[in-house]
């Protein structure tokens, strides 16, 4: 703000001067102010030394005779009706913050002559308290009037627009002759981005109503109500950019509840009929261990792929970064997610297939067989059947083999159970134009044809509608497709992959799969085995998943204690691989010190490790030597209290509650250390 000499009205600041011979002085500074006015206006030398009247006032004189301003006559433009509405409208966040502060003031001052009004940018009166008709009256005192330097000459608001700074004018400062007996003291209102939005002024009708008090009381409202207006805006603001991302965004506050999202979170979480802000972002996205480490730790992650509840909906978590002010505080977070291109939609070859055969981790001997095998098939041109739990890499060898047999073709993936029966037809044997409502005109090519060339994965073939699979034999024994509502064929080449975690002969035996397209399909099977029974596979996976976890965080790769492997080679892994990779992402994201300790898993993995009740589990547990003799427990305890002593052997052997020469025995009886 300028220095208060500049803003103020001389005669407020000369007030206490003035008081002794009140009348006299304060006649003759009007007269002198008039005299300098007309002098100005009229271009004659000034009759006085310019020194007690502000630059500012001088300028806006001759600025509103320039403009052509009568001032002898207050003839207010005024906007139609639906100009106003328009201008309201557009400046309702701006009315709605000041509405109660300006009825605040108009009560404080209510015994007075004085009137609160509050402009926008332009000087369009949007909102006026003014209890007196009468001043209401002569100074056509209405919302939609347009008071500014142009329309009724220097005064203290339109002055305030120009300079962007507080003003205020007195009586003969103002140009017109209406406001003669006024005073006013404005402040100006700026946006969200710092623009002006409009200024909010106190005007009296007698000087002594007006002091340096009443500029700072402006100011100071004037303020607070910059304030709430930016805050409204900003929420309207923040809700605007959300929807320009090409992302879908959702904010969440510290307690995982859904604050904001876009329009495109609401397609992507197919929400469309039901409001995510207010939801906990669990209900909409199941029980995410990764969530909610975020919400423990407050720590941000990058590209990670979750799968939505139990849908079949994957998205990836491009981004979730907390939102903090400058010293730090959380209040939340915000999320950007990412559709993967699903199972249903078209995976074309250069699509990103990420699986070679090369980047499949298979080294116990069930997984090194069945890579062989995919290899060995993966040579001629055979259909292929993959079985498999779900999450066991299913999709990963379909990939690979695509890759190693037919790189230069399309790899076509359909989900079968995500498709709704009436739409298997149409997506798998495209059709003619015209064909149904809601069809593209011209017609659209199935993904059998699509495949052309490369290769067609059919995922969950257990799910494909019985009527349609007699088609799909056909197909594959003609080796040509016909679109619906046509009536020619076109050739087709593909190699089918498909893949089920049902068992398909039951879903025969049940008259839920037809059995000759079972023998169609079948005879070159490959059997993905549950990770759960693979042994050291485990920890390699385990350790394949820390590796990349932690170059998505960009943190060096933690160490796997003994005694998490522990775990890990003890639990059940219902979810398989793709559990296995979310919990290591989850456990390098919470891991202290660079060491993942099993209280760095999820709770029902790092708690289950001994209570392996189901007798077909524990048969396999023990099969894959998951109940560890005494002496590799010893081991693995001591091995894990070294580590996190740093190789203190007073500190370990009191942690383990056995003597340091125990300690020592058995350190060289396992071959730990180098002693
Ligand atoms: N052998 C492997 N090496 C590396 N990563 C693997 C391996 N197997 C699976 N994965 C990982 O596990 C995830 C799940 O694999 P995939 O989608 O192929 O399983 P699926 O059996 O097709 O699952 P679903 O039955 O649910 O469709 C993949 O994203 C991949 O990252």
């Amino acid at each position: 703000m300028k220095p208060l000499e500049q803003v103020l009205s001389p005669a407020i600041i000369n007030r206490n001067s003035f008081a002794d011979t009140v009348y006299e002085q304060k006649e003759h500074f009007i007269h002198k102010i008039n005299k300098l006015k007309i002098d100005i206006i009229k271009n004659h030398q000034p009759s006085y030394p310019l020194d007690f009247i502000r630059p500012e006032i001088t300028e806006s004189w001759i600025r509103s005779k320039n403009y052509g301003v009568d001032s002898f006559k207050f003839n207010t433009p005024f906007l139609d009706t639906h100009t106003i509405k328009q201008i309201l409208n557009k400046n309702q966040y701006l009315t709605k913050a000041a509405a109660p502060y300006i009825h605040k003031l108009a009560n404080i001052f209510k015994s007075t002559d004085c009137y609160v009004m509050l402009t926008d940018a332009q000087g369009t009166i949007l909102q006026v308290v003014c209890r007196d008709k009468k001043t209401i009256q002569s100074y056509q005192l209405e919302v939609g009037a347009i008071w500014n330097e142009e329309t009724i000459g220097t005064c203290s608001h339109g002055l305030s627009l120009l300079l962007k700074t507080p003003m205020q004018a007195w009586g003969p400062e103002h140009y017109s002759q209406i406001l003669f007996q006024s005073t006013g003291s404005s402040s100006p209102i700026f946006d969200v981005f710092g623009n002006l939005a409009g200024t909010l002024t106190i005007v009296s009708d007698e000087d002594f109503h007006q002091s340096a008090h009443t500029f700072a009381l402006v100011v100071s409202i004037a303020w607070i109500i910059q304030n709430e207006f930016q805050l409204l805006s900003k929420s309207a603001v923040l809700s605007a950019t959300l929807e320009t991302s090409e992302d879908a965004l959702i904010t969440i506050n510290n307690n995982g509840i859904i604050s904001q999202a876009n329009l495109k979170a609401y397609q992507l979480l197919d929400y469309k009929n039901n409001n995510l802000i207010g939801m906990p972002i669990e209900n909409v996205f199941g029980n995410q261990p990764v969530i909610n480490s975020i919400l423990e730790m407050g720590k941000p992650i990058y590209d990670t792929e979750i799968q939505i509840g139990h849908t079949d909906l994957r998205i990836n978590l491009h981004s979730v970064h907390p939102v903090k002010d400058h010293i730090g505080n959380k209040y939340g977070y915000v999320l950007r997610l990412k559709k993967i291109v699903n199972k249903t939609f078209d995976k074309s070859s250069d699509s990103g297939l990420r699986f070679s055969f090369d980047k499949i981790i298979a080294s116990s001997l069930e997984m090194e067989k069945t890579v062989t095998l995919a290899k060995h098939f993966a040579t001629s041109d055979v259909n292929i059947l993959i079985q498999g739990e779900s999450g066991t890499g299913k999709e990963v060898f379909a990939q690979a083999i695509h890759n190693s047999s037919r790189p230069n073709g399309p790899f076509m993936a359909i989900n079968c159970a995500a498709i709704p029966h009436n739409l298997i037809e149409s997506e798998l044997f495209g059709y003619e134009g015209g064909t149904f409502t809601g069809a593209e005109r011209n017609g659209k090519r199935g993904k059998i044809e699509l495949a052309n060339g490369g290769t067609l994965f059919l995922d969950e073939i257990g799910d494909m509608p019985l009527d349609v699979q007699p088609v799909l034999l056909r197909i594959l024994e003609e080796k040509r497709v016909m679109r619906l509502g046509s009536n020619k064929y076109t050739p087709v080449d593909f190699r089918l992959i498909a893949a089920t975690n049902k068992n398909l002969r039951e879903l025969v035996s049940k008259n839920k799969f037809r059995l000759d397209l079972y023998y169609r399909i079948s005879i070159f099977k490959i059997t993905i085995p549950p990770l759960r029974e693979r042994g050291d596979d485990i920890i390699n996976l385990a350790q394949h998943f820390i590796n990349s976890a932690a170059t998505k965080y960009q943190v060096p790769a933690p160490y796997l204690s003994d005694t998490a492997k522990f775990k890990l080679l003890n639990y059940t892994w219902p979810g398989n691989v793709r559990q296995l990779e979310n919990t290591m992402l989850y456990a390098v994201y919470v891991s202290k010190n660079g060491i993942i300790w099993p209280e760095n898993l999820p709770d029902d993995i790092s708690a289950t490790a001994m209570e392996i009740t189901d007798d077909s589990v524990t048969k396999t547990v023990v099969k894959d030597r998951v109940i560890l003799p005494i002496q590799e427990i010893e081991k693995v305890s001591i091995r894990d209290a070294l580590l996190q002593t740093g190789n203190n052997i007073r500190e370990t052997a009191k942690l383990l509650g056995i003597s340091k020469s125990t300690l020592y025995r058995k350190i060289r009886e396992y071959q730990i250390l180098d002693i």
